[in-house]
């Protein structure tokens, strides 16, 4: 078992990485510090592990609320129908949400946990890929509206990260991909080595071997854990984070978030970034060749659809949180490992890479 921690003054927190930790409640439950328990999950992960998770509550309140699967039951209604759960359960300020699941559950769990009397105690127990390199760590926590991904959360970090390398088993092959992009993501940020290492590593990643799986969870958890450690709320580096999700939210959010996974979106939206800092002089075309390489040796999809005007995803794009009185604001690169904040991208520039061919 790998043992990270996320450090921030007074709110520090474990990631714990491996086989067998949903069945270690000895190690888990001390992070639950009342005796209410609202366990958040959908109804395809409880079916598979609620009843695992049960025998770590014994003794304690709890009650379970189920989402329905997929990204486009990320909104506000369900985080109101989350409340409402907490409220049957009669939930105080030292109640926990743990919520076991995907990055849907995860964000959304966080967010209704970042609400409940102005903020309770949630756990992580991320059960795909994307969610345990990714959105269980940190603290972003939202909903999707019809008008754009994210567009309403909260920084609210969780008590701890419960990654049980076992859930990912039955984890269905598109999602293991999809996760991979986050991965991939981390290390083209600002990791060269770990970029290397993952081009090395790339089949037997495929393949889903355990030993580099474990390693590529640690390495990217480990180097999320460090920016948001220096940056929680974004006020800087964090948002390199962000590399590929302004044209990968567009992406998402033209699909009204049915079409296309949230990680295929990014490795298309990492591509469309690597491009765009060529043609701005950033970076030569050699790396992006690379990027486009290991995602598609990981089965990612690394071109446009085409089913969406270049002119609609512009215009989403200009909602992205990033950007600043009518500015663009971008992650972009000067090659693998070294992504930088753009401000003021000319338009142009953006509609060229998202026009066809
Ligand atoms: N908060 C953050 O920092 C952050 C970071 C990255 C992504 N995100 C968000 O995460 C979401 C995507 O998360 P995701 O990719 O985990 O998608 P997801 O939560 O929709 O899960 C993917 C699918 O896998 C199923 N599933 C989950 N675990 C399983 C298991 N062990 N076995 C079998 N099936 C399983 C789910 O039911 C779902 O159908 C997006 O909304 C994205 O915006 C947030
Ligand atoms: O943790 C972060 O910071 C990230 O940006 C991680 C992203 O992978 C993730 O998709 C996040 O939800 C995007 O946040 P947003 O603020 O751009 O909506
Ligand atoms: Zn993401």
């Amino acid at each position: 078992m790998e043992t990270l921690h996320v450090d921030l003054a007074g709110r520090s927190y474990p990631i714990w990485i491996g086989p067998g930790l949903l069945g270690d409640s000895a190690r888990w439950r001390a992070l639950i510090r009342g005796r209410q328990v609202l366990v958040v999950s959908n109804t395809t992960v409880a079916p598979l592990y609620l009843h695992s998770l049960a025998k770590g509550l014994e003794g304690l309140h709890w009650s379970s609320f189920l989402l329905d699967d997929g990204e486009t039951h990320k909104t506000f209604a369900n985080v109101g129908r989350v409340l409402e759960a907490l409220g049957e359960l009669g939930a105080r300020r030292d109640a926990c949400i743990v919520a076991l699941g995907g990055g849907v559950v995860g964000d959304l769990a966080g967010f209704a946990a970042a609400c409940w009397m102005r903020g309770i105690d949630f756990i992580q127990m991320p059960t795909t890929l994307l969610a345990m390199v990714d959105s269980s760590v940190g603290g972003k926590t939202g909903v999707n509206l019809p008008v754009g991904k994210n567009l309403a959360g909260a920084f609210h970090q969780p008590r701890g990260v419960v990654a049980d390398t076992d859930l990912l088993r039955t984890l269905p092959q598109r999602e293991y991909r999809a996760g991979m992009a986050e991965v991939v993501k981390g290390a083209a940020i600002g990791d060269p080595d770990f970029f290397a290492w993952l081009e090395a590593n790339a089949d037997a990643l495929a393949a889903r071997e355990q030993a580099p799986l474990i390693e590529a969870i640690a390495r990217k958890c480990a180097y999320k854990a460090g920016v948001v450690s220096r940056d929680e709320t974004e006020q800087g580096e964090r948002a390199l984070l962000n590399l590929g999700h302004t044209f990968g939210h567009a992406i998402e959010t033209a699909g009204n978030y049915s079409e296309m996974l949230h990680g295929e979106a990014v490795a298309i939206g990492m591509v469309l970034a690597a491009r765009l800092s060529e043609r701005l002089g950033m970076a030569g075309a050699g790396d992006t060749a690379r990027l486009v390489a290991l995602l598609g040796r990981l089965g990612l999809p690394t071109e446009p659809s085409g089913q969406h005007p270049a002119s609609r995803l512009l215009e989403l794009m200009r909602l992205d949180k990033k950007n600043s009185a009518g500015t663009q604001r971008l992650i972009l690169w000067r090659g693998i490992g070294k992504a930088e904040i753009v401000a003021h991208v000319p338009e142009a520039a953006v509609l060229d890479v998202l026009l066809p061919g």
